[in-house]
């Protein structure tokens, strides 16, 4: 079994929260309020510009022009590709950019810059991983019980796109060569920083769904 495949089976529980979650079921069904959309979009748009700095920082710190390449490839898209989608949603509901980075955001954007500084490659890979991987899922498993006239439709596209696809599994195969050069050691804190990143994917959309805010 391949390195990456044993990550998706200890993430199950964690993968099958985010599927039953309630955010995800009311995108799917289209019924989503826009102020709930509005709050994730307006939260990920910070996410994905510091999401792009940890994959330049992985890109800086990469040993291998091929995988230099890959991640500053990657670092791009998250920037250019899906900040269009951004945009047009933003343009939709007439939202402005927000600057407060909310509980979840905040946690999971400082685990990725931290990890893909800190750690080896081979950790920072595994820690933004499930920003592709996760994301390719749940966009399939929409995709394919959402109405054309979902008003979600370009977000859903987007992630169960074949483009999208390609990039997932460039990451996946990524990984697994990180994984096979690893120590035990090393592959443990992978596994972890998977593990950690996948929680934070279900407390972003989590935020989300109860607009939750700093209390103090
Ligand atoms: C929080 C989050 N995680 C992942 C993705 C997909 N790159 C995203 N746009 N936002």
């Amino acid at each position: 079994m391949k390195f990456t495949e044993q990550l998706w089976q200890e993430i199950s529980p964690i993968y099958s929260a985010i599927l039953t979650h309630g955010f995800v079921n009311e995108l799917t069904l289209g019924s989503l309020p826009s102020s709930t959309f509005q709050y994730y979009i307006q939260q990920d748009a910070l996410y994905l510009t510091d999401f792009s700095r940890a994959l330049n920082q992985l890109a800086a710190r990469a040993t291998t022009p091929n995988d230099m390449l890959s991640f500053t490839q990657f670092a791009q898209n998250a920037i250019l590709v899906e900040r269009a989608l951004h945009e047009s949603y933003f343009t939709l509901y007439d939202i402005q950019p927000e600057t407060a980075k909310m509980p979840a955001c905040f946690a999971y954007i400082n685990y990725l810059l931290a990890t893909t500084s800190l750690q080896s490659v081979a950790v920072g890979a595994a820690a933004v991983l499930p920003c592709f991987w996760i994301y390719r899922e749940v966009g399939n498993y929409i995709h394919q019980r959402a109405s054309q006239q979902n008003p979600y439709r370009s977000w859903i596209d987007t992630y169960a796109s074949e483009a999208f696809d390609q990039s997932v599994s460039q990451m996946l195969a990524l990984t697994d060569q990180y994984a096979e050069n690893a120590s035990a050691a090393e592959r443990e804190k992978m596994r972890d920083a998977f593990r950690v990143s996948s929680r934070l994917e279900w407390y972003f959309w989590n935020d989300a769904y109860t607009q939750n805010r700093w209390l103090v």
